[in-house]
């Protein structure tokens, strides 16, 4: 309440502020323009040139020539000025400081400036401000968004996991009598335009309840409180309908880290976000809401949105790779007039690192150029054509990535982290190797380490060193000492840490001995230059065996490489076929 009252002061007050300054700067504009020295006033006067003076206390005169032109100088305010005036003839008007064109202006201020001093203290005083309700945000629910997962291609990962939470919303009742804790939100990550909005609609749709979608700045207010109150409000609506889908897209805008955050309005940031938890975390288990949210990097979020209970499932949504993006062409053209050269399996090869959003976009442009020439069909040129307005439209940073030499750099990269996982440690399985860029740098592999393992072993450790160095190994055979390139620098981060961790807290080696070197550092007794010999040179060897071993398995690595640019994305089946 009180922080309404502040609001009710504020408002005025900027009010007065923004108009005060208009007519300030209005009124300077004015006397700027036709300022004249006073010697020269007297000397129009003189020559008969002036027809009327408007005289007032301010510092400067209003003065008005035969020919109609009005001009201002200083004020004299001598005793005789008016007389000196009238014997030449002038018409001397007195008291009127403000002409019409000022009157204007400063009524249409004092007009507003009353009615919102009005307007905000009587709708103030009403406790929870109507004013606020006025800008509260249109939440309202869409009964049937229209989207069902059949409308999204590719994705298959994120499709699976948000099919799951059908049920939990459809058979809320089926969970709680297990006493199992529904899901309550649901963050998906993932580059702009890859169907985040399309996936949260589906899950609606499929459950069969209402969709309430806002966006994460519309919570973002000058005002401490208001934010809060609307997510209060969004949930309040939700609940009347029983189930729900919320989706807030760009949570990032509310839910930064807090640590992140400048220092101004960060106090009504946290208002806001204490909103959103505590609302979550009001949910009874067999209400069937579900908050989805959506945000371009996870690692920017507050700890506290991602703890168990509030958005504890988090939810990857990737650029899709060329099987993906075939499907994708293949949907947005489904209703239209394809002709028959189109090849859609080109396109799809030619669009690395196009968005589901940027790819539907290219359909689209071509399927405008055809009607714009009246063709029958949408052909392959028109195709082409769209392909360039598209790339061209797209952010720099995404067209520099398609590059024909920086795929091949990070096929190779990636399949030598495959490689010598598969060579140095069969037992795990890599999952899957992509050279399609997620949040989480150019390319990727998911290793699946037996996880039942209390303690690492030595060897294990090692091992982790030398698939961390196949990367880069790989890019030095192939491409030479010379041409290797920054794309290592996360694995060589990983590398430090690990043989750090065996120095420093395992006593692992010989050298540095069974010693604690944080201890050690804490009490001044050590140099860094011992701890830093034993570093190199334990990783300068395993390179070597690491470009030896890659070396001795070129064929295997070229096939990875080579399967990898074709595909894009390769799973475990075909890693072990091709290592074997
Ligand atoms: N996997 C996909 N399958 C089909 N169409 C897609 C897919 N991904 C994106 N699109 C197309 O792109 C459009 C935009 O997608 P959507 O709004 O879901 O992206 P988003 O990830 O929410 O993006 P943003 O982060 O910009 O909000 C969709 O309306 C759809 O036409
Ligand atoms: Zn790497």
């Amino acid at each position: 309440m009180n922080k309404h009252k502040k609001a009710s002061i504020i408002i005025p007050a900027i009010f007065v502020v923004i108009f005060g300054t208009i007519l300030l700067s209005y009124r300077a504009s004015i006397k700027n323009k036709s300022m004249i020295p006073y010697k020269s006033f007297i000397s129009e006067v003189e020559k008969g040139n002036v027809s009327e003076v408007y005289i007032s206390n301010g510092e400067t005169l209003k003065v008005r020539s035969k020919n109609g032109i009005t001009f201002y100088t200083e004020n004299p305010r001598s005793q005789t000025f008016k007389e000196r005036l009238l014997l030449k003839g002038v018409r001397v008007h007195e008291g009127g400081t403000l002409s019409p064109v000022e009157v204007i202006p400063v009524s249409i201020f004092f007009v507003l400036m009353f009615s919102s001093i009005v307007y905000f203290t009587v709708k103030g005083s009403k406790g929870q401000s109507r004013a606020f309700k006025l800008s509260s945000i249109e939440a309202e629910p869409v009964k049937d968004t229209g989207i069902s997962f059949n409308n999204i291609a590719g994705n298959d990962e994120a499709k699976e996991s948000m099919k799951e939470l059908v049920d939990f919303i459809k058979n809320p009742e089926k969970y709680a009598k297990y006493n199992a804790r529904m899901p309550r939100g649901v963050i998906l990550y993932g580059p702009p335009g890859t169907g985040k909005t399309l996936l949260a609609k589906a899950l609606a749709r499929e459950a069969g309840v209402p969709y309430f979608a806002v966006n994460g700045s519309d919570f973002v207010q000058i005002y401490v409180g208001v934010g809060a109150g609307r997510i209060r409000d969004l949930f309040k609506k939700a609940r009347e309908k029983g189930k729900a889908v919320i989706f807030i897209d760009e949570i990032d805008a509310i839910g930064k880290k807090r640590s992140a955050r400048a220092e101004g309005g960060s106090d009504e940031k946290d208002q806001t976000l204490n909103a959103l938890l505590s609302e979550m975390s009001g949910f009874k288990d067999r209400e069937g809401i579900v908050v989805v949210a959506a945000t371009n990097r996870l690692d920017v979020l507050d700890d506290a949105l991602l703890r168990p209970g509030r958005f504890d499932r988090h939810i990857e949504v990737g650029l899709p790779d060329i099987n993906a993006r075939y499907k994708i062409l293949k949907l947005h053209g489904r209703n239209k007039p394809l002709g028959e050269n189109v090849d859609l399996k080109r396109l799809a090869q030619m669009t690395v690192y196009f968005s589901g959003a940027m790819l539907e976009n290219l359909m689209n442009e071509a399927a405008i150029l055809a009607a714009r020439e009246n063709s029958e069909y949408i052909t392959m040129e028109h195709l082409n054509k769209a392909y360039s307005t598209v790339l061209a439209g797209a952010e720099k940073k995404d067209r520099s990535f398609i590059n024909d030499r920086d795929k091949l750099i990070t096929a190779y990269h990636e399949a030598g982290h495959a490689l010598v996982t598969k060579l140095v440690s069969p037992e795990n399985k890599v999952e899957k190797v992509t050279i399609i860029p997620s949040t989480k740098g150019a390319g990727g592999y998911t290793l699946n380490i037996p996880p039942d393992r209390i303690y690492h072993t030595r060897t294990q450790l090692l091992n982790n060193i030398k698939i961390a160095l196949g990367g880069r190994a790989a890019e030095e055979i192939i491409f030479g000492k010379d041409e290797i390139t920054t794309g290592a620098s996360g694995d060589i981060q990983n590398v430090t840490n690990t043989v750090l961790a065996m120095i420093k807290q395992y006593g692992m080696f010989k050298d540095t001995g069974l010693l604690n070197y944080d201890i050690l550092e804490s009490q001044g007794t050590v140099s860094s230059g011992e701890i830093l010999k034993v570093c190199s040179s334990t990783v300068n060897e395993l390179y070597e065996e690491v470009i030896n071993l890659l070396s001795t398995n070129k064929d295997k690595l070229n096939k990875l490489a080579l399967k990898l640019l074709e595909k894009e994305t390769i799973y475990s089946d075909e890693i072990d076929s091709l290592v074997a």
